[in-house]
Order: structure tokens, then C-alpha cells, then sequence
């Protein structure tokens, strides 16, 4: 079975936009485990604009499922999850001001860095996953890291599907493939939503795990929406009746 990983960087967008602590990020989290998500994963950006360090340190308390973090491995980053020591560090090349991850490693460019990071995640026991797009020749350039795992990098994908491009799949079919030979698990994530999950699934031979944010928290918005308005005039009727 595929395991869903959980993204809560929007629900820490939300606490932070009102500066208080609601909705609570490590009680949100403790419920969406109850609900049946495989894992927990958070994104903290170098501005903690969404979730803070110490998100990750209150979250390690309560996480019983997966714990993956995210994020570009400044020593800042390094040295959080060399403490926390998560299940799995997926190492993504963000840029400081990036509105969101945009890119996968430079894997062939990065090789060496890359090896000499992975080997301290491993001397700790974490997982590690890179972040990177649907090709070939990067994939095989991450095999010499020491990664245990590739995260594909699935905007384009999602955008073209959105499209109705279904062929927008191939390369990341080839990809998985060719992962799997080289002894790489496979993860995947960013734009994936209920529209395109089951296709993409469905077309990713070995595939261990997606971690979805943005879209599931958008759509528990959209699906919650009537019950909360009806719960609310119910509220009011109530009152009126007084
Ligand atoms: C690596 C990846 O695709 C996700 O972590 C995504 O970037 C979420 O980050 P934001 O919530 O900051 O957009
Ligand atoms: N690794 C991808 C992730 O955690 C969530 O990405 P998104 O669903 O917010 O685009």
C-alpha cells in the first residue's frame, strides 16, 4: 500500500496569519494520524513563514507514524534534523526567496555534496530522499549519492494532467523504472490532489509515497465548507429562539 504522507505547512500558514496558536499544528497533526495518514510532513523554510524550527521539535513529541522533513540542507537544517533525527530528510534545493519548491537537485552537479550529506543522515539512522525531476540521467546520478530514495517532483506532471495530458506521465513511469533498478524507493509529491492521485498511482510502478499539502488542505476546505455553514446556523437558530 502506498503511504500518504501528510504536508502541514498550510496549516502552520494559517496559524501564523492571525499570530496566535490556532489551528494548533501539533494537535492537527495528532488528528490527521487518527484519520489514517502514514506520515506527517512539514517543509520548514529558512523565514519560518510557515513552520517554525520548533514545530519540528514539537511535532518529533507526538509524531507515531512517519516523520519526514523537508527542506534545502542549509546548516541550520542540518543540524535540526541531525537532532531530531525524523524517519526520513528529503533534501530539496529551495531558494531562500522561492514562493515554493520549484526545482529538483542538480544531481550529476551536486553529486559530491550531496554523497558527503547523505553519509551524516545515515551515521544518524534518517532516511534520505532526494527531490528531483523525472530524468533518467539525474536519477542515475542520485544512485551514487547514497540515497535511499528519490522524491519525484510532480508539478509538471499535475499541470499537464490538469490539462488533459495524460501522456505528461511517461517520463515519470520511466523514471520510477529505472529508479527501482538502480535500488532507489520511490516517493513523489507537489501539486498531487483527489483529481490526479489515482492516475499518477496507478502509473508508478514501486512507489512507496506521495506527501500531499497544498491541495488535500484546500480540498478539506472546500469539503467541509456546508457542514460547518450548517453547523453555524444551527448555532444561530439556537440563539434566535431565546
Ligand atoms: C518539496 C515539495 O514539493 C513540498 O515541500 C512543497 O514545496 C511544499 O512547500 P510549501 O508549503 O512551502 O509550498
Ligand atoms: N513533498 C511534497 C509535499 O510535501 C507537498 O507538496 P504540495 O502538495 O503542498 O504541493
Amino acid at each position: 500500500m502506498i503511504k500518504l504522507s501528510v504536508n502541514v505547512n498550510k496549516i502552520a500558514t494559517l496559524r501564523n496569519s492571525r499570530g496566535g496558536d490556532f489551528p494548533n499544528v501539533v494537535k492537527v497533526s495528532s488528528d490527521i494520524q487518527d484519520f489514517g495518514a502514514d506520515g506527517i510532513t512539514i517543509h520548514p523554510r529558512p523565514d519560518e513563514r510557515h513552520i517554525r524550527y520548533q514545530d519540528a521539535y514539537d511535532l518529533k513529541k507526538i509524531v507515531t507514524t512517519e516523520f519526514n522533513i523537508e527542506g534545502n540542507p542549509i546548516s541550520k537544517f542540518m543540524e535540526m534534523v541531525l537532532e531530531i533525527c525524523p524517519t526520513q530528510v528529503t533534501l530539496v534545493p529551495d531558494a531562500v526567496d522561492a514562493v515554493t519548491s520549484n526545482a529538483g537537485w542538480d544531481t550529476i552537479k551536486h553529486q559530491s555534496f550531496l554523497k558527503e550529506i547523505i553519509a551524516e543522515f545515515k551515521l544518524k539512522g534518517i532516511r534520505t530522499s532526494i527531490f528531483i525531476d523525472a530524468n533518467l540521467n539525474l536519477i542515475e546520478a542520485a544512485a551514487t549519492t547514497g540515497a535511499d530514495r528519490i522524491e519525484l517532483y510532480t508539478e509538471e506532471f499535475a499541470t499537464q494532467y490538469g490539462l488533459g495530458n495524460k501522456k505528461a506521465i511517461q517520463p515519470y513511469t520511466k523514471s520510477a523504472i529505472l529508479a527501482a533498478e538502480l535500488g532507489l524507493g520511490i516517493n513523489a509529491g507537489h501539486d498531487l490532489s483527489l483529481d490526479n492521485i489515482q492516475f499518477f498511482a496507478e502509473n508508478i510502478p514501486n512507489l512507496s509515497e506521495v506527501s500531499i499539502g497544498h491541495a488535500l488542505i484546500t480540498e478539506s476546505l472546500y469539503l467541509g465548507l456546508e457542514n460547518v455553514i450548517n453547523m453555524y446556523k444551527y448555532k444561530l437558530s439556537m440563539a434566535s429562539k431565546q
